[in-house]
């Protein structure tokens, strides 16, 4: 069944509840990865989720929330993997853009994050990294899609510090676009390091904000080339 979400002000309730059970989501699966309570107590919570989980069931979407606009027009994706205050699989990371259209995220991993002992999974730098990439082509004006992404790992990522992840566009060349970004401490010192390529779509070009890319992904119109 599918639930169509108008930005209406019991619209903006009801996505204040689901930020909230999010929220609770993501302390829940801290609290699993990090439990030490007997057998029994494990069994018996995992009853109550199965419980839980069948009526949130109840009433099912399609898919999760995507590319939308929130109040005053302002477009946002509350189920993003990576950004959405809606999806407990999200940090969420908060990006801003700033004065420089560079972009800039404060982050902290959780437990739930863990790979290698005491420190963040690879693969988990690499999707914040992947994101923040993203942004950064966006905000530059070259709105696009991973092609290809590389990493260079210099240093264990901990969980449960503050750390700061930066982005920056690099150049343009047809539709393809480059940046560059970073996971570090506060300090600077850069723990991991990302460049990737970014395409932009065909079907992107000659679209600028308030049609249909600008409208779905938030983004800076796509620039000539
Ligand atoms: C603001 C929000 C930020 C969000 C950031 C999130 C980032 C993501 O996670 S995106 C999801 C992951 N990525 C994807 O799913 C992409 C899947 N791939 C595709 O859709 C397509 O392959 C796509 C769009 C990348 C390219 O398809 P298409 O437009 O047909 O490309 P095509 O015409 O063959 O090639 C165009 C140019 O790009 C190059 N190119 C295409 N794909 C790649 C690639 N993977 N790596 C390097 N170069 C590539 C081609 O060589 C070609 O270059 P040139 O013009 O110099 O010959």
């Amino acid at each position: 069944m599918t639930i169509d979400v108008t930005p209406t002000e019991d619209a903006e309730a009801r996505l204040a509840a689901l930020v909230e059970l999010s929220r609770r989501a993501r302390a829940l699966a801290d609290a699993v990865v990090l439990t030490d309570v007997p057998e029994s107590e494990v069994t018996a919570v995992a009853a109550e989720l199965a419980a839980l989980t069948e009526r949130l069931g109840a009433l099912r979407r399609e898919s999760p929330r995507s590319f939308e606009l929130g109040p005053g027009g302002v477009p946002r994706n509350v189920g993003n993997a990576v950004t959405g205050s809606a999806n407990p699989h999200a940090l969420p990371l908060v990006v801003r853009v700033t004065p420089e259209r560079t972009v800039r995220a404060e982050l902290s991993f959780r437990p739930v994050h863990a790979g290698p002992p005491a420190s963040v999974h690879g693969g988990v730098s690499a999707m914040i990294l992947d994101h923040l990439l993203g942004e950064a082509v966006a905000a530059a004006g070259f709105p696009g899609v991973t092609g290809t992404l590389t990493l260079r790992y210099r240093r264990p990522v901990p969980y449960g510090e503050p750390l700061v992840a930066t982005a920056e566009y690099t150049r343009s060349e047809g539709r393809k676009t480059w940046a560059e970004g970073r996971i570090a401490l506060p300090d600077g010192t850069a723990l991991a390091e990302a460049s990737g390529l970014f395409v932009t779509p065909a079907g992107w070009l000659g679209r600028g904000a308030g049609d249909e890319t600008g409208s779905k992904s938030g983004q800076a119109p796509v620039r000539e080339r």
